[in-house]
């Protein structure tokens, strides 16, 4: 009697699997889907009704707090959707939560087979994190989630997505063409990249990977990140921020972030300080390599520190393993790779090769157009003129009296603020100016009576004024 009763039990659980089963589709998503699937879930009007919500407040607007609501859906969400032929189906969807690394996996269970709401879903929840993003810039950076998890990128949730873009026309660079009024570098740097997003096509028909290598460099404080924000916000896309300094990077990490856990393409990637990293990271593989090279092989078999050097070389980031991830095989397209540099002539000829490194731009001193420039936009708001003339239009303006100053136009002021600094053989840099700039943000007026306290502070020399004054155009 026991054992029919056992053997009946165990019949109705086998039952039971096999019917869920054949009944229920699951699907397992990865970080980057599931947070598709989230950002889905999240806007979703049922999901509201939940009796668990996590309130917090947005401060984004400037003065208003703004209080947003998040469903609570670590645990399994059940909700009916809509199929595009009008009819529904009933779907759940599990949150997992990896400890520790931050990061999201889910499970999207589905009755029956058909899997057209879950790609209707990944669909929607691509353009909701679209439209996120239209609002916020969104700057992806590595961490090391410890020793377990290793190190991954650490995507910024929602809540925190707080930076605020920034409009191309807030970056002032000289003009293309020196003297003209035609775009300036910040301008057709952007063009370029936006030209390059168009011409997927373009690159796959003639075999040439798609990818575009952008190398800025110069002075510190001349604009290089602000200019790399600008682009990103006006294009859309997430930076993706590239750090070297943890010592669990070596060659395997950087390919595997590179390849996974990123937005689909395009992006952005981001070396910052290149220079730094070519002195700091992959010297310290090649002294390890040339003390290696110094003995013999055969010292170095009896040596035991040499298996102490093949674990520290497999552990190592070098250059070729840096050059491989940027653009080997098992590189990703659709990217836009930026890197930047104080120093230029420190970086390895390699890293900049064409098909690398497609386009370079030099950031210099300021130039009296760029500082002219800088001063209206900086006072746009007290009024005159805002389009800065060419500094061969600037008529005569008196040189000092405050009497005289108090008449003239934001304009005319800005004329004069660039015509005393280019007069001085001082460099000073676009970030030197707009300091000076903050500190009088009510009066544009002092800003030029103070000018020469701009010069004691900030100047940085007096060497290389005449190269400044003649900006080349963009290397292509
Ligand atoms: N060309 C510019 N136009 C507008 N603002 C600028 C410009 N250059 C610098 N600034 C301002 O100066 C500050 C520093 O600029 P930024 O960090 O972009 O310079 P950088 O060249 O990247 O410097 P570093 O090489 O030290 O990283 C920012 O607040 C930025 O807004």
């Amino acid at each position: 009697m026991g054992i029919a009763r056992d053997a009946s039990s165990k019949f109705v659980q086998l039952f039971c699997d096999w019917a869920v089963r054949r009944l229920w589709m699951t699907v397992r998503l990865n970080e980057k889907e599931a947070d598709l699937v989230l950002a889905w879930l999240r806007e979703q009007p049922a999901i509201h009704d939940a009796s668990e919500l996590w309130l917090y407040g947005q401060r984004s607007e400037g003065k208003a707090t703004r209080y947003e609501y998040e469903p609570e859906i670590k645990v399994t969400s059940r909700l009916r959707c809509r199929r595009p032929d009008g009819s529904s189906q009933w779907v759940w969807i599990t949150r997992e939560s990896r400890e520790g690394s931050g990061g999201n996996r889910a499970t999207v269970s589905i009755l029956g087979r058909d899997k057209v709401v879950l790609e209707k879903m990944l669909e929607e929840g691509r353009e909701i994190q679209r439209r996120k993003r239209e609002k916020f810039l969104t700057v992806v950076q590595v961490y090391d989630f410890g020793k377990e998890h290793g190190l991954n990128w650490l995507h910024p949730q929602d809540k925190d997505r707080k930076q605020p873009g920034r409009s191309i026309s807030s970056v002032v660079l000289p003009r293309c063409c020196p003297g003209s009024s035609g775009i300036d570098q910040a301008e057709a740097l952007l063009e370029d990249a936006r030209e390059f997003l168009n011409s997927e096509t373009w690159y796959t028909e003639r075999g040439i990977p798609y990818r575009r290598g952008y190398l800025l460099y110069g002075i510190p404080g001349g604009g290089k990140s602000s200019l790399i924000m600008a682009v990103a916000s006006e294009l859309r896309l997430p930076i993706y921020m590239m750090s070297f300094s943890s010592e669990r990077m070596n060659d395997e990490v950087l390919s595997s972030l590179l390849q996974y856990g990123m937005h689909d393409p395009p992006t952005i990637l981001l070396l910052e300080d290149v220079d730094l990293l070519h002195t700091a990271v992959l010297n310290r593989h090649r002294q390890l390599q040339d003390s290696a090279g110094d003995s013999s092989p055969t010292d170095r078999d009896k040596d035991s520190s040499d298996k102490g050097y093949e674990k520290s070389r497999r552990g190592r980031l070098t250059l070729s393993g840096l050059l491989n991830a940027l653009d080997g095989p098992t590189a990703t397209t659709g990217r836009l790779l930026f890197m930047t540099t104080n120093d230029r002539d420190a970086l390895d000829p390699a890293l900049l090769r064409s098909g690398r490194i497609d386009y370079e731009l030099e950031f210099k001193a300021a130039v009296p157009d760029q500082i002219q420039r800088l001063f209206t936009r900086f006072y746009a708001d007290f009024g005159g003129s805002t389009s800065a003339q060419s500094p061969a239009a600037v008529k005569a303006l008196p040189d000092e009296g405050d009497g005289a100053l108090a008449e003239l136009t934001t304009e005319e002021l800005a004329q004069l603020f660039a015509k005393k600094l280019d007069s001085s053989s001082k460099r000073l840099t676009t970030a030197d100016i707009q300091r000076h700039l903050m500190k009088r943000k009510k009066s544009p007026r002092r800003a030029v009576e103070e000018v020469q306290e701009l010069l004691d502070t900030f100047s940085t020399g007096d060497d290389i004024q005449a190269s400044v004054r003649d900006p080349s155009c963009p290397t292509k």
